[in-house]
């Protein structure tokens, strides 16, 4: 990680990233080849798959679903914990072999998903976070890891995020197509917010919809070991010199730091125009937690 780093500071903004599908993804971890080879990723029925928009939750539901499967199988899934579009093609060739039960995560939109997971139907998992926080915890995170383009202010980010010029695209889009399956039998979804607000009873359904069967006091050192603060009291161990960057506050509302009121005016009504009055508008709970 360190090498790629030191990659990325040699890269102009615009090297930073690549555009595949329409998309734009970070260039020094995405490339076309890796894409082309996941395609041809078989997935496995007893697979497990988290899909988030990035900055929505995935080291914390990543660590949750290692953390069930080391009680249940006496060891960790063999997979590291990056997104699967990451990395060089050959990865691609590690997480064919990994052993079962396989735990993949992913920020990739609906229609790029390797085809195989959609058909066999793979268990997954996605987490869903309000876009104004999203925003806010994305800027940040732009701002201290060398392998995004950085913004000299919030403005200019908030431009990019709202415009879909962003990696990964707009949040909206993303949010809309995955909105389309959510009731899926294979799919559930989840907010950060209701983990954090109800963490036990979110930490139980992880647990029962991947039919992982956890006793009470598994549950509990699980919630124990992945609050925010031991996650992030761990994290140079977990995520190295970016430990701090990747578990920055956790917090439900810090949009509210940043947003002026036009801008979040502008959130409003694109969540007017893509998610109201769906079913995955409604788990967002806007009003709850966007409003000015
Ligand atoms: N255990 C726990 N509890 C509460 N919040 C947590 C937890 N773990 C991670 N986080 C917060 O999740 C945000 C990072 O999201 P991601 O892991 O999806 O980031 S990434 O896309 O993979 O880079 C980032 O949010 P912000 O703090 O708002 O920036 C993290 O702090």
């Amino acid at each position: 990680m360190e090498r790629v780093q030191a990659e990325a500071k040699r890269k102009t903004p615009e090297e930073l990233v690549m555009i595949y599908k329409g998309i734009p993804y970070p260039s020094c971890i995405c490339s076309e080849e890796t894409f082309c080879a996941l395609e041809s990723l078989e997935a496995r029925e007893d697979d497990l798959l988290i899909v988030t928009y990035p900055k929505c939750g995935t080291n914390w539901v990543i660590r949750i679903l290692h953390e069930m499967l080391f009680f249940i199988g006496g060891k960790e899934p063999s997979i590291d914990q990056a997104m699967i579009e990451f990395g060089k093609p050959e990865k691609v060739q590690a997480l064919k072999e990994a052993s079962s039960p396989r735990v993949f995560s992913t920020h990739l939109h609906y229609k790029d998903i390797p085809k195989s997971f959609l058909e066999k139907k793979v268990k997954t998992l996605l987490i869903l976070r309000n876009p104004k926080d999203t925003a806010v915890s994305y800027f940040h995170f732009s701002n201290n890891n060398p392998i995004l383009p950085s913004y000299d202010s919030w403005d200019l980010f908030f431009n990019d995020y709202i415009n879909g010029k962003v990696c990964y695209g707009s949040f909206f889009d993303h949010n809309s197509a995955w909105g389309e399956h959510i009731d899926d039998e294979n799919i559930m979804a989840m907010t950060f917010e209701d983990m954090k607000l109800d963490y036990a009873t979110h930490l139980k359904r992880i647990s029962e919809f991947f039919g992982l069967s956890l006793s009470e006091e598994q549950l509990k050192e699980i919630e124990n070991k992945t609050t925010f603060k031991s996650m992030k009291e761990n994290s140079e161990g977990t995520h190295g010199k970016l430990g701090n960057t990747f578990f920055r506050k956790g917090e439900i509302g810090d949009w509210k730091s940043l947003f002026s009121e036009a801008q979040s005016k502008e959130v409003d009504a694109k969540f007017e125009q893509y998610l109201a009055g769906t079913k995955l508008g409604e788990k967002l709970n806007y009003k709850k937690y966007c409003e000015y």
